[in-house]
Order: C-alpha cells, then structure tokens, then sequence
C-alpha cells in the first residue's frame, strides 16, 4: 500500500533534518509544504505570531488542541521553559504515531506529551489523571466547529484562570464562525484578531487570541 502523505512528510523530515534541532525539523516541514505537498501545518507566517504568543504566555502547562503531524507541538516547545510542558490531543493514531517520531527527531519528546484521542474525552480527564491544575496557554487547530464547544468544556472543566491565554487558528479560512461569535460576545475574554494568510499559500487567514479575565489592572487605568 502506498504511504500517506504524512508519512512522506515524516520520510522528509527523518532524511533532512538534523537531529534534535526543532528549528530545523520546523523549516524541513516547510519547504517540503510549500515545494511538494500542502498540508495543514500552521506554517512559517502563522507560526511566527504563534511563537509570539507562546512567548506572552510564557506558560508551566500549554494544550494544543490537533496535533497532526506535531509542527505546532514543536513550535510550542521548542518555545518553553525547563520543567514545563505541553499536552497535544491527536484522535488520529496514524497522526499520532507520526507525530511521535517528528517531535522525537526534533528533541522535544520530554516536553510534549501527546494524548491519543478525542479532546472532549481527554479535557476531562486533564486535572485527575494528566495532573492539569490549570492551562497558563491553549492553540485550538482542531475540527473548526470544535474550537466552541471545546472551549466551553474547559471553562465547564476549571481548566482556564484569570490570564490564561487561548489562540485559535484559521478564523478566516476555514473559517470558525461559531467560535468567533462565542469568544467576541463573551465578557470574560478579550480577543485579539491576528491577520495573516493561509499556511504555503496567498488566501487570507487570521488567528484569534482570547485572554480570560486579563489583568484587574487593565482596568484601572
Ligand atoms: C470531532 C472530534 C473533535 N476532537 C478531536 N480530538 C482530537 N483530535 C482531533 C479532533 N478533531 C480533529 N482532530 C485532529 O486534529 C487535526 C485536525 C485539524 C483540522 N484542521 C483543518 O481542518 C485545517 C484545514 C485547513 C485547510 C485550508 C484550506 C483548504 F483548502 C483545506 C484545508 C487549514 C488549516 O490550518 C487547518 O487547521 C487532525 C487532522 C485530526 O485528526
Ligand atoms: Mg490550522
């Protein structure tokens, strides 16, 4: 049986890249989606607001929502401090598995620990069994009509504090109407709309930064 085009992407990075540099596995993902094959990466234009907003965040405990094939994982991680992590939920065991190798090549499996299965399954399970007290940082890149519900379920799950920083991606395109109504009517979150353009590609995208409960202190001057 011929390969998936994420195994042909995990081939790229296994022959390309050098081993335990992210920022190499970052860029050989890159040029094999722009030059070969498009994949759903966030890619290099989105990925650098990503890094910007990890770097805000600065966070103990990040979740990412879709793992894929691990490219936002280890833009996160490459990212956090020592003794900090990232949680990746992949319902997709072939995603998974790949992913696994990717974020090994690239050096960053101690800081990135990918749960198998469906996100509404897992976020529950988060504070008990993943010992989760709260998420400092979240990238939603999952199913886009998931991105609403699946906040929810982490408001409903104590999951998010005062400060704790989501961004979602492809608000534009694909688009995620529901969750843009959902986060901009909602007072406990102060969005931010970040324009971009869709991964190795000239179509307008943008990612939306929602922050719960930002400081008092906004509010005081
Ligand atoms: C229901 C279970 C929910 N819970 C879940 N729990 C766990 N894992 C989940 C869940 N739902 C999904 N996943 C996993 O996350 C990944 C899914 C990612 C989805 N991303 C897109 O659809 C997209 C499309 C385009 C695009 C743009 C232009 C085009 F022309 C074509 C495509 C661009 C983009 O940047 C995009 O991120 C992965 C493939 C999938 O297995
Ligand atoms: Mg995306």
């Amino acid at each position: 049986m011929d390969q998936s085009k994420e195994q042909r992407i995990l081939n790229s990075v296994s022959y390309n890249a050098v081993k335990g540099d992210p920022e190499s596995v970052i860029n050989c993902i890159d040029k094999y989606c722009s030059q070969y094959e498009w994949a759903m990466n966030v890619g290099d234009e989105k990925g650098t607001i990503l890094d910007k907003v990890v770097e805000e965040a600065d966070p103990s405990v990040a979740l990412e929502l879709g793992t894929y094939c691990g490219y936002s994982a280890i833009r996160i991680a490459r990212l956090l401090k020592p003794n900090t992590r990232l949680l990746t939920i992949e319902f997709n065991p072939e995603f998974a598995s790949i992913a696994k190798e990717i974020i090994e090549i690239a050096g960053l499996s101690e800081k990135v620990t990918i749960l198998e299965g469906h996100s509404e399954d897992i976020i529950p399970q988060l504070k008990k069994k993943y010992e989760v007290e709260t998420l400092d940082f979240v990238f939603l890149d999952h199913w886009k009509e998931r991105y609403a519900p699946d906040t929810i379920l982490l408001e409903e799950c104590g999951l998010l504090r005062k400060g704790s920083i989501l961004l979602a991606d492809n608000i534009i395109y694909p688009g995620a109407p529901e969750f843009i109504k959902y986060i901009r009517s909602n007072k406990r979150f102060e969005c931010t709309s970040y324009p971009s353009h869709l991964e190795y590609m000239k179509v307008e995208d943008a990612m939306e930064k929602a922050v719960k409960d930002p400081g008092a202190a906004a509010m005081l001057f």
